[in-house]
């Protein structure tokens, strides 16, 4: 008789774990005692109407604020008290919101900036910054000094930033805010890439068709607090969801 041999399941440990995370600014409590975590190379959507503390929650994880109370551990190692410096040298990255660039700077040399900073060549950070760039319809202005191009042009150059880097975990900010339709679907595929090579991402985004066909679970913040996760499908048919953005 055959015996079939069952694969064993191998569990990974997450490589984001937030626990029960506060952070009040005088009366108001922006983030409530939140919870979630991010298996290593899962892409997961944080989601939530206008001041529920998305972004809040995003500074609290790579060290901009210093939670209240509440545990953030990065691949199993408490990162709540690290500076943001610390933090992206452990291997978290993010974009932001304004795109966060160097306006004095090039679109190619901003997108160079942390390659060299982690020791590449500058003629090697060079062609890969063009060619990220490039992949995101930039190649007209990657010359061109960053304060000159456009909101979603510089959302983009922040992107390509993250999209070069080394991190292991990548925070997305409203990456397809001012960006073409057709830009934010190369966007997707980027990030899909990225994840085959094990890197997990963490995405902020009011576009909920793009980031229901992207992620694999969702995060909902209303109000500072959690309100719900689960599967997109599951998310997207939930009534309190459709509620709370209304
Ligand atoms: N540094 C700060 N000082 C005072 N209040 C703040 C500060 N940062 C955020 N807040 C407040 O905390 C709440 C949550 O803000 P946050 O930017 O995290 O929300 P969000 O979900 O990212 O919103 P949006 O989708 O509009 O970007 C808001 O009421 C905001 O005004």
């Amino acid at each position: 008789m055959t015996q079939i041999q069952e694969t064993p399941t191998v569990i990974l440990p997450p490589v984001l774990s937030v626990t029960g995370v506060g952070k009040s600014f005088g009366g108001l409590h922006a983030v409530n005692d939140v919870g979630f975590e991010v298996g290593p190379g899962e892409v997961v959507g944080l989601i939530g109407p206008n001041g529920a503390g998305k972004t809040t929650m995003f500074n609290l994880v790579c060290g901009q604020l210093k939670p209240d109370r509440g545990s953030v551990l990065f691949d199993s190692v408490d990162v709540t008290a690290l500076a943001p410096s610390a933090a992206k040298r452990r291997g978290i990255m993010r974009s932001y919101q304004d795109g966060g660039i160097f306006g004095k700077l090039t679109a190619a040399e901003n997108v160079m900036v942390p390659m060299l900073a982690r020791g590449l060549k500058p003629r090697q950070a060079d062609e890969l910054a063009r060619k990220a760039l490039g992949r995101l319809g930039l190649a007209p202005v990657v010359n061109d000094l960053a304060e000159r191009l456009s909101g979603g042009q510089r959302k983009l150059i922040d992107f390509a930033r993250c999209a070069v880097s080394e991190a292991s975990l990548v925070l997305l900010d409203e990456p397809t805010n001012g960006v073409h339709p057709s830009i934010a679907t190369t966007m997707a595929e980027v990030i899909r890439e990225r994840q085959r090579n094990g890197v997990a991402c963490v995405i902020i985004s009011h576009d909920l068709p793009w980031i229901f066909s992207l992620c694999s679970r969702v995060v909902v913040m209303v109000a500072g607090e959690k309100m719900t996760e689960g599967l997109p499908e599951v998310v997207g048919a939930d009534p309190r969801v459709h509620a709370a953005y209304l």
